[in-house]
């Protein structure tokens, strides 16, 4: 037994992505070793990082390198770096938990379906424990850079609930991982297939990576071994636009974003001038599972004169676009530069506001081709959304990069843009309506609707969580402004003929004494009543004051716990509907009840939650029993 072995179980997580990964993977397996090269290449940036203050963490071999190797008689296949390495608490850490929060929910929406189990776990990213794909047993040697021999650590594992882990004495720095492959994985324990894909998926990184060739000595010779660089090793970004083929693109963006599908599309561009720097930004055509979540991973992979300096520089783009992911490399940020120091340099903010364009541009160009961009949008509209309040400079520019639902299709899709209602607004018509509801449903068959229909007046039907939040900070597009039809009066500005208003004025005025019975009726619940003339046939509809917090929003805020200010519907009653009739003519109770019905009812369709819903049931119930 060696010294101080230990035996662990995994966490639960590990455990369901395991599982989940050898079931779901398996005909796309040949990714073990991308991801296994990845986290060699990662390791030797971090190591050439924290060498910049002290190179004897080198310990000699400052050529950092990463190495595979196979032996197709032990059924082995070795993937090596002198990178960092790691210590054994790292070990137990890294290689036995996840650390990602929002992982146990995740790892809940699995089915058990193999391809839509795929599908999720790219959203994922599978990283080291993709051995297991190819592995029956995994073995780990690794040793942290700048400790001494004897602080080696050696993990293994059958990936079925524990692994091991043990001193061991380790003379150089950096990880060795040992693959014994399964009987059916053996296709990969060969130098042509282990070449290939080398070069299929890690020509781009700047850190080599090598095989051996091996020659076998006679009586006179030694055996040689000879190592071959077989990709490239020249990161993709300093190379010149024109020679980077689309499939090298997108193999550069798997390594980066640790992502298995292509990218929708991406943005080379080298800056020069008084800031001189390199970038390469891309969109993923998936959302990571953790969007929405926090601390989830973002931004960019920071260098500065190709040296690897942070991943995750989120200070480079505002969090709205914390879905693009890339590389930038400076030549002027000092290498020893932290993410506090980013945070104050000048130099950094100006930056920011350069690739926000870039990537808004890119989003604008994506836009001609409209299959594409409705997969962006569907799924990462929401987080673009975020956009006017947390960009106010840029309003303009991620205003015509928004999709919305609209009468002008009905369908729930999200699918026109702004400048299309634009181009379909009427004659007379000054402003863009819109109307926030709890679902598209509600959005749709609100009574709000009924005289735009009517005329024909197109408008944005709202029915995300994010989209109150958004129209108060999206307030114009292209000289519009932005009217939600369920607050204020309603002005349809030169749309309604001056006999139109003419009418709707004697109209008011000849119920004024209905709308007064109305407000005694209606007591405090109530901050206002009046006609309408937004209904065609419905009776009756509440309106919220102008400057009032909307319905969705208060839901939102009482969801998070905090406490709203109560607030009065405007009940606005149809003249012209039937049931207003008849009340015109009744009178003490009856009057009573249905005017309180009418108000209940047109909160209901609004979406809103009545304060009693049990006098609406009884009033209902003896009215219907009358
Ligand atoms: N070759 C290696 N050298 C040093 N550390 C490693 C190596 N491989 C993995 N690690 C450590 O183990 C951690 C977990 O690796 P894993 O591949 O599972 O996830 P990741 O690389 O962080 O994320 P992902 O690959 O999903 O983006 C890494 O973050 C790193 O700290």
């Amino acid at each position: 037994m060696s010294a101080q072995e230990q035996t662990l179980g995994f966490q639960t997580e590990v455990k369901q992505l395991l599982h989940l990964m050898i079931n779901s993977l398996y005909s796309n397996r040949e990714i073990f070793l991308r991801e296994l090269i990845s986290n060699g290449a990662d390791a030797c940036d971090k190591l050439r990082y924290r060498a910049l203050e002290d190179d004897g963490l080198y310990e000699g071999d400052a050529d950092l390198r990463v190495e595979i190797e196979f032996d197709s008689e032990a059924k082995t296949v070795t993937v090596r770096d002198n990178g960092v390495g790691m210590n054994r608490e790292d070990v137990i850490a890294n290689l036995g938990t996840i650390a990602r929060s929002g992982t146990a929910d995740f790892l809940k929406q699995l089915s058990g379906e193999q391809q839509k189990d795929a599908k999720l776990i790219g959203q994922f990213g599978v990283g080291f424990y993709s051995g297991f794909i190819v592995a029956d047993e995994v073995v780990v040697r690794t040793r942290l850079a700048g400790t001494p021999a004897e602080q080696g650590v050696e993990w293994r594992s059958r990936g079925e609930g524990e692994f091991t882990v043990a001193d061991i004495e380790r003379a150089e720095h950096g990880t060795e991982i040992v693959l014994h492959l399964k009987e059916d994985a053996l296709e990969f324990a060969d130098e042509y297939r282990l070449k290939s894909l080398v070069r299929k998926y890690s020509d781009h990184i700047d850190v080599p990576v090598r095989m051996p060739t091996v020659q076998e000595g006679d009586e006179e010779t030694d055996t040689t071994i000879t190592w071959e660089t077989v990709n490239e090793a020249q990161a993709l970004w300093t190379r010149p636009k024109s020679e980077i083929s689309e499939d090298e693109y997108k193999a550069f963006y798997k390594h980066v974003a640790h992502d298995f599908s292509d990218p929708l599309t991406w943005s080379h561009n080298r800056v020069e001038g008084k800031l001189e720097y390199t970038s390469l930004l891309y969109v993923p055509s998936r959302a990571p599972f953790d969007l929405y979540q926090r601390e989830g991973a973002r931004g960019l992979k920071l260098y500065v004169q190709r040296v690897f300096i942070i991943d995750d520089a989120e200070q480079f783009l505002p969090l709205y676009l914390r879905f693009v992911k890339g590389v930038i490399d400076s030549n002027d940020l000092s290498l020893n530069v932290s993410r506090e120091i980013l945070q104050q340099d000048p130099q950094v903010e100006k930056m920011k506001s350069a690739l926000t364009r870039r990537a808004l541009d890119m989003l604008g160009k994506l836009a001609d081709d409209s299959e594409a961009y409705q997969n962006f949008w569907n799924q990462f509209g929401s987080v673009l959304k975020e956009g006017p309040a947390e960009d106010y400079s840029n309003r303009e520019k991620i205003g015509g990069l928004l999709r919305f639902s609209t009468t002008h299709t009905d369908s729930a899709t999200q699918d026109q843009s702004l400048a299309d209602y634009v181009g379909r607004m009427q004659e007379g018509q000054k402003a863009i309506y819109y109307i926030i509801a709890d679902s598209f449903n509600a959005a749709r068959h609100s009574p709000h609707l009924e005289i735009f229909r009517k005329k024909g007046i197109e408008v944005v039907l709202l029915h995300d969580r994010v989209d109150e939040w958004l129209m108060t900070h999206l307030s114009e597009f292209d000289g519009h402004q932005l009217t939600d039809i369920t607050r204020g009066d309603l002005d349809l500005g030169d749309i309604d003929s001056e006999e139109e208003k003419q009418a709707q004025q004697e109209n008011a005025k000849a119920r004024e004494g209905l709308v007064e019975r109305f407000r005694e009726a209606l007591g405090d619940q109530v901050q206002e009543v009046r006609v309408t003339h937004r209904l065609t046939q419905s009776p009756a509809c509440v309106v919220l004051p102008e400057n009032e917090m909307g319905y969705q929003m208060r839901r939102l805020m009482e969801a998070a716990g905090q406490s709203v200010p109560e607030v009065k519907p405007i009940l606005e009653i149809n003249p012209d509907h039937a049931l207003i009739n008849r009340l015109d003519s009744s009178e003490g109770d009856s009057f009573n009840d249905l005017a309180n019905v009418l108000l209940d009812q047109a909160i209901i369709a609004e979406g809103g939650s009545l304060d009693d819903p049990a006098a609406y049931v009884r009033r209902l119930n003896a009215m219907l029993s009358a």
